[in-house]
């Protein structure tokens, strides 16, 4: 099996940016909603160079992405809102007219009461999905779903799983398993407060992921 992504998300401070870069994580979200706690505003005085960069959007207009992925520099675009999969191809494409090779994360948000989310047509437009649980922010709600139900998904797009995944939650991350589980998305649950990591926590959580 190929090592787990790890992903942290909800990075702004810059020398919080350097703290978690220097813990290896494959990739690093910037929130980019302005809905969100963790709304960054303004580009942070330091952008990590050693992991890819993800912009988080809900519901964005395509300029807005397009002006974040130049300033950000992002290297994948993660959407966690309504985004159809012309949309998801029309950011990919954004990408390609600047030169770079952006790869897309579509969000699904997950709840027992409702059908498993359609992810069929977003198959050829994505790079990677991610399983959240659902709820009314759109995301970072600190909140784990069942992840039983992801026994439904039989897609061969790799996912992320996230939700209210925190430092208890290496057994149960040690005991799931899915032909297409990627990499695992770290938020809310490792912070100080919003948008501020925990970098002891996240030390031992990835030390522990890595073993
Ligand atoms: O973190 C946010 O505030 C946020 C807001 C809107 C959309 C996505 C957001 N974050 C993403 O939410 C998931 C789960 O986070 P958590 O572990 O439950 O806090 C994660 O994928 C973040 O990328």
């Amino acid at each position: 099996m190929k090592p787990l992504l790890i992903k942290v998300c909800g990075m702004r401070d810059a020398d919080n940016v350097r703290q978690v870069e220097a813990l290896t994580p494959d990739m690093m979200g910037f929130i980019c909603w302005e809905g969100s706690r963790r709304h960054v505003s303004r580009l942070p005085d330091y952008l990590p160079e050693t992991c890819r960069r993800v912009g988080v959007f809900v519901n964005p207009e395509i300029g807005y992405v397009q002006e974040r992925l130049k300033t950000f520099r992002l290297d994948l675009v993660q959407l966690h809102g309504h985004e159809t999969p012309e949309f998801c191809r029309s950011i990919k494409e954004e990408g390609l007219k600047s030169g770079r090779a952006l790869q897309i994360i579509k969000a699904f948000g997950v709840a027992l009461d409702e059908p498993f989310p359609h992810t069929e047509d977003y198959e050829a437009d994505c790079d990677f999905f991610l399983f959240d649980t659902r709820c009314p922010t759109a995301g970072g709600s600190g909140r784990t779903f069942d992840w039983d139900v992801l026994q439904n998904y039989h897609g061969h797009t790799p996912f992320f799983l996230s939700g209210g995944i925190g430092p208890d939650s290496t057994d149960r991350l040690r005991s799931f398993s899915h032909p297409a589980w990627a990499g695992v998305d770290l938020n809310s649950r490792f912070e100080t407060a919003p948008a501020l990591k925990d970098v002891g926590l996240l030390t031992d959580f990835i030390k522990d992921l890595r073993e």
